[in-house]
């Protein structure tokens, strides 16, 4: 039966990556068979622009039928002065949590050709493969109270609230450790466990679902020793798991040592491996509409879409092996760019991904 396939470019670069990982379904509709069709909402800053709303109904909705959710990226300036409520961002996280994606997978992986890219000696990421299971439907994203107040004098006061159920926490520790079993058996919680309560609760349960998986080694770390060792020797780790907002900042870290943020795809999953698929970089409006945004982590999300929710991993090696093809002959966007490599934009660089798709078909 024809999968169905919400594409929600957003802000920013977000169009012009996703419609270079447009073009890639297409390749693999035209040459390898894929039965998907798509169909665009708008979501974010644009979608506020034109329903005075981040996250429309008609959006939610087409997200709600479709089997995958494909979305570029959300938010700019133009939207920063807006109430919280109706920022772009907040369709980003309604989308989440409306579709229930609790556990967001970002893997981290070194492409040997890109080694030189790193900002960390070649020694240091060689072989690096790493996956980041960050919590997407909690913490102090999601927590009440939350709010502005002013005080007796007149002075203002901010405030978030950092939550955790148990079972908020037993669902994504279950999803890490089943990860692990299928790479190297090792699982590193991040916490703040010397600090905050929520993470005393998080480091109690993810010790108590180890349980489970006797054949999964469990470490725990503080999420401040963990952003340090990512980059004295991020090879110690297999397979991440850590709540909301550690998960946020640890994978654009974790990114760098891949060469660039515009390489790391991520998959955001229900329990039933229904998902949202998208690059972990922003709308980039440093660079947006001058067709230079790397594209690869947007096509390397359709590829995470083919392997965890549309049952094609045979594609997903496809695009993958792509990927890795168009890297061999040298082509670089601006962000990973070096010295004796060819320089391409974010169109170059989608034509040639889908040229060497196409190749893998004769
Ligand atoms: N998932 C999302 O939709 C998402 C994620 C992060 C940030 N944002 C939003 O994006 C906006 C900008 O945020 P930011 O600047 O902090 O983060 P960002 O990820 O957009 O950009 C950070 C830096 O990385 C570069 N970069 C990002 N993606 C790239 C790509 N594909 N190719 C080449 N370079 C790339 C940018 O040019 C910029 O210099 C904000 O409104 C923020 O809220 C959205
Ligand atoms: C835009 C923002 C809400 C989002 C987050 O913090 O989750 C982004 O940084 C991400 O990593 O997807
Ligand atoms: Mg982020």
């Amino acid at each position: 039966m024809t999968k169905k396939i919400a594409v929600l470019p957003g802000d920013g670069i977000g169009p012009e990556v996703t419609a270079e990982a447009g073009k890639v379904l297409e390749c693999l509709r035209r040459e390898f068979g894929l039965d998907v069709e798509t169909e665009q909402a708008p979501v974010g800053g644009t979608a506020y622009d034109a329903h005075r709303h981040p996250l429309p109904d008609v959006t939610l909705k087409l997200a709600r039928e479709a089997d995958a959710v494909l979305l570029g990226a959300v938010g700019g300036p133009r939207w920063d002065a807006l109430p919280m409520a109706v920022r772009p961002e907040k369709g980003l996280l309604g989308l989440r949590a409306g579709l229930g994606l609790f556990a967001n997978l970002r893997p981290a992986i070194l492409y040997p050709q890109l080694a030189s890219a790193s900002s960390l000696r070649p020694e240091v990421v060689a072989g690096l493969d790493i996956l980041i299971v960050r919590e997407l439907t909690g913490d102090i994203y999601f927590g009440e109270p939350r709010g502005t107040r002013t005080l007796e004098k007149g002075e203002r006061q901010a405030y978030n609230t950092m939550v955790y159920s148990e079972h908020e926490i037993a669902r994504v520790a279950r999803v890490a450790f089943d990860a692990a079993r299928r790479r190297g058996r090792k699982v590193c919680s991040v916490d703040k466990a010397n600090v905050l309560e929520a993470t005393v609760l998080w480091r109690e349960v993810v010790t108590h679902v180890a349980r489970e998986y006797p054949d999964v080694e469990l470490s725990h770390m503080y999420v401040d020793n963990a952003a340090m060792q990512l980059v004295r020797a991020p090879k110690q780790f297999d397979v991440i798991v850590t709540g909301n907002m550690f998960g946020d900042i640890l994978s654009d870290e974790a990114s760098m040592l891949t060469g660039s943020i515009g390489m790391l795809p991520s998959a955001s999953l229900d329990a039933r491996n229904k998902g949202m698929y998208e690059p972990i970089h922003g709308s980039a409006p440093d660079i947006a509409g001058k067709g230079v945004a790397n594209p690869l982590a947007t096509i390397l999300s359709a590829a995470m879409m083919l392997r965890y929710t549309l049952g094609a991993a045979p594609l997903a090696d496809r695009v993958e092996r792509a990927v890795s093809t168009v890297l061999d002959q040298g082509l670089r966007t601006a962000d990973i760019h070096t010295e004796g490599t060819k320089r391409v934009g974010t169109r170059e660089m989608g034509d040639a991904v889908v040229a060497a798709l196409a190749a893998q078909a004769k």
